[in-house]
């Protein structure tokens, strides 16, 4: 997969260097390529903002330097080989983020972020380039960010995660929260592992039985518990067949 962010602080994305995108990245199963909008500004300022149409508060980046990045960052991917791009555009008015959208894009073999800053990005450049490739716009939560860049590092690594080879172990994908499956709209139980006991705190018998079944049956109750606790409003979309009271008693 092909990454391209266009942003007015590239440092902001020096965490996609790291960790598990890092690791991707040094494996060559994520091609990140980071671009700083102002190099497509041609004024002593790299001016990349300016007044809002109709007026009101802050300012509005505009098309030229944006028209300018996002045709060079598309060229540049087409002559490398990649293909199919997706516009990925952070906004607090987007698309929910989810799990099920993060697959969605795992799927895709290039994405092309789009942060902004200030009030946003003049609206006629993503329907510029709507006309020529697929436009996700996404938000990550329902609180206030100065810009998408946080987005951007959030949203790819929910989606480098799912690429293949990229964890260690194909099965850890199967209990995450929200993971398609028995676990689909579940929040994850809690995990232990050794010292056995540790100030006094020991483990649940059942996950030193042994019994897978029963091991199965006792972390979807937690998980169960755990979502009927902190995000009840995901309750109802579980399956009631998961957990019929037959399923759920030891
Ligand atoms: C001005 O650019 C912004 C501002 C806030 C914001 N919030 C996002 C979110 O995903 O919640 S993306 C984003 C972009």
């Amino acid at each position: 997969m092909r990454l391209d962010v266009v942003t007015i602080f590239p440092e902001y994305l020096d965490p996609l260097n790291v960790s598990l995108v890092g690791k991707a990245r040094a494996r060559g199963v994520l091609d990140v390529h980071v671009h700083d909008l102002r190099e497509w500004t041609y004024d002593r300022h790299n001016t990349v903002d300016d007044t809002p149409y109709g007026g009101g508060p802050g300012m509005v980046m505009k098309t030229g330097p944006w028209g300018d990045a996002l045709d060079e960052a598309l060229a540049d991917g087409y002559e490398s080989g990649a293909h199919s791009p997706v516009l990925v555009v952070p906004t607090p008015s987007g698309r929910p983020f989810t799990q099920e959208l993060a697959v969605e894009l795992s799927a895709q073999p290039w994405l092309v972020f789009t942060p902004a800053r200030y009030e946003g990005i003049d609206r006629r450049v993503i329907d510029e380039y709507a006309t020529r490739v697929p436009v996700v716009e996404v938000s990550i939560g329902d609180y206030v960010l100065a810009g998408g860049e946080a987005a951007v590092l959030v949203i790819t690594e929910a989606v480098a995660r799912l690429l293949p080879g990229v964890l260690g172990n194909a099965e850890s994908h199967r209990d995450d929260s929200f993971a398609p499956g028995a676990m689909a709209n579940l929040l994850e139980g809690p995990v232990y592992t050794k010292p056995p006991e540790w100030r006094g705190r020991g483990i649940p018998d059942v996950l030193l039985s042994g019994h897978h079944g029963k091991i199965a049956r006792w972390r979807r109750d937690q998980a169960f518990a755990r979502t009927a606790l902190n995000r009840p409003d995901l309750i109802e979309r579980c399956e009631a067949s998961a957990f019929d009271k037959k399923d759920r008693e030891i």
